[in-house]
């Protein structure tokens, strides 16, 4: 019967193990500290009713703690936890037990405790081979106990029974707080060795144990010392001999280095790519004269490029070019300059406008013959649908994107009147525009690129170059380079042709906000140097700004003579 109502109690005490361990969780209880004990006996106080394991279970977590911690701690841990422990659990009548009764039940608690501990670590809830366990310890206490005592047995089954009964529960409660108030003052006020002491080692033994301790520790220190002292010297003496086999190495390695670096660049000083994937092919001497060859080629190559753009320099621009250039702010300016010379930016082609004047855009143009409206009337793809040839022409022809049709536009300040678009091949029928019944502009189709069809560039090219060497009314071919890029091929093909046809033809630099004003005057200077033979071509080279309206006024004065000169 007495071990039935020790399982119940344990039954019960399972039940209400859950709460307790989770609460001593949530407070903290397994720092160890004293405010958390006095936490976890609080609430021993509170489940108290499932009897003597609760109070342990409580101190669950404080025992797991002095498992990891030091000796000394340790002990008062267990002083502290397993005094309240076993004073609840047997009352301070279990102290007077024998010796040996006294060590089982320690190591029977402790087993417990480790246990509960187990079980803490388990999420609160111990598994059954671990009830199984403490139930068959709990069952040879028991037994123990019956065999020697009879006294004991009887205190025990008693003690159990005041328990269970609320006189026992307060008489068990009272006998708790005054073994827990000793233990932890005595916990407070005594160090760690006597607490050794107290738990029932001779003083003696435990000096000597202390004093052997403290030798064998300073023993250790003095060796670690020693040791650390060895180990910083001995790396010393390794670094010194790096040092010296560092310092073989480095200068062997200084040496070879530089043959490296030469090897490299007698391998390929010309290679302009990343890679040098013939690094190591560099024995082979059919590839060094591949090299070598390669490299003449290039030198010279570049010495070709390198002139071209050193005789392009070298250009000294005659100064009425020059003096042209600055008095039509010709060539890439900042905004300010235009500001300060009066020019309003606001407007389109802000150059190519009277300073301060507020007149509507066409009144501007100073030529009376660019004031009339610019129509289309004609577009043509081959020569038999040209029509008739009333007017006076003047047309413009040049390389595909050079900047023809926002030329027509800008001479007119008619914006959008002309197509224009900077993918190159827009134009691809020679296009007849009227002004008034006194001039016609021919917007011709580009050559040399174009995002057309290889024949069909071909066709325009023949269709432009029949037009500028058979059209009847044609007067003038303005033929427009981009100052950037000068004459190309294609160019001086179109200029044999004219001279040929003894067609009459005027060079004019497009673009010329796209480069320096003095570069605009020396591609002048040059193209007027290289047409000093042509009889066909009309001096002076014209330079123009579409965008800025640089030069557009003095190639309106140009082209309105040879309107004037036609009788309508
Ligand atoms: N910066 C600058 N861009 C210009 C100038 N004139 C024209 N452009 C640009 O150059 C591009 C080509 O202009 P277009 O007038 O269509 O040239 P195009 O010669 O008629 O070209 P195609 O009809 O294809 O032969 C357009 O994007 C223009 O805005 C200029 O004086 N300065
Ligand atoms: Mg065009």
């Amino acid at each position: 019967m007495a071990l039935g109502r020790s399982l119940q109690n344990d039954n019960k005490q399972e039940k209400k193990f859950k709460p307790a361990t989770r609460t001593s969780r949530e407070s903290g209880s397994g720092n160890g500290t004293l405010a958390s004990k006095k936490k976890g006996d609080s609430r021993s106080k509170k489940v108290e009713n499932g009897g003597n394991r609760v109070t342990g279970i409580s101190h669950a977590g404080q025992s797991k703690v002095t498992k990891k911690g030091v000796f000394g701690k340790r002990n008062v841990d267990s002083k502290i936890n397993s005094g309240s422990h076993e004073s609840v659990a047997e009352g301070n009548k279990d102290f007077k037990l024998l010796s040996s009764d006294r060590k089982r039940k320690r190591i029977n608690s402790r087993g417990h405790r480790d246990e509960e501990g187990m079980s803490d670590n388990n999420a609160g809830r111990p598994s059954g081979k671990f009830l199984s366990k403490m139930l068959q310890n709990k069952f040879k206490d028991h037994f123990h106990e019956e065999k020697r005592t009879t006294k004991g047995k009887s205190r025990e089954f008693g003690e159990l029974n005041r328990k269970s009964s609320p006189a026992g529960r307060s008489k068990s409660r009272e006998s708790e707080f005054s073994d827990k108030k000793n233990w932890i003052s005595k916990a407070k006020t005594v160090n760690k060795v006597k607490d050794v002491e107290d738990v029932g080692v001779t003083n003696g033994k435990l000096k000597k144990s202390a004093k052997s301790k403290s030798e064998v520790t300073k023993q250790l220190e003095q060796n670690q010392s020693k040791l650390a002292a060895d180990s910083t010297e001995r790396p010393s003496m390794k670094k010194i001999l790096n040092k010296k086999k560092n310092s073989i190495d480095d200068s062997e390695v200084m040496d070879e280095k530089p043959k490296k670096k030469k090897r490299r660049i007698r391998i390929d000083p010309y290679d302009t790519s990343n890679k040098r994937l013939d690094d190591g092919m560099a024995t082979n001497s059919e590839v060094t004269q591949g090299h070598v060859k390669k490299k003449e080629e290039d030198s010279k190559n570049n010495d070709v490029e390198l002139s071209k753009n050193a005789q392009f320099r070298a250009i000294r621009p005659s100064p009425s070019i020059l003096s042209f250039v600055e008095d039509n702010l010709l060539g890439r300016r900042r905004e300010i300059e235009f500001r300060r010379a009066g020019y309003n930016v606001e407007l389109s082609a802000p150059l190519d406008n009277i300073p301060f004047s507020s007149s509507s855009e066409r009144e501007r143009i100073e030529e009376t013959v660019f004031r009339n409206k610019l129509t289309f009337f004609a577009a043509a793809k081959i020569s038999s649908s040209f029509p008739s040839p009333e007017l006076p022409e003047i047309a413009f022809a040049g390389r595909s994107n050079v900047g023809k049709s926002s030329l027509l536009n800008a001479l007119t300040r008619q914006w959008g009147v002309v197509r224009t678009s900077d993918k190159p091949g827009l134009t691809q029928t020679i296009n007849f525009f009227k002004l008034a019944s006194k001039l016609c502009l021919v917007d011709l189709p580009g050559y040399g690129f174009a995002y057309a069809k290889e024949d069909v560039k071909e066709a325009w090219e023949e269709l432009v170059k029949e037009y500028v060497s058979s059209r009847v009314g044609l007067k003038r071919v303005c033929l427009l380079v981009d100052t950037k890029w000068g004459m190309k091929p294609r160019d001086h093909e179109l200029i044999d042709l004219m001279e040929r046809s003894q067609t009459k033809y005027q060079i004019v630099l497009t673009k010329t906000d796209t480069v320096f004003p003095i570069d605009v005057a020396r591609r002048a200077m040059q193209i007027e140097e290289s047409l000093k033979e042509k009889k066909s071509a009309v001096q002076p080279v014209m330079m123009v700004s579409s965008k800025t309206g640089a030069g557009v006024r003095s190639l309106r004065t140009v082209l309105s003579k040879i309107a004037r000169f036609v009788k309508p």
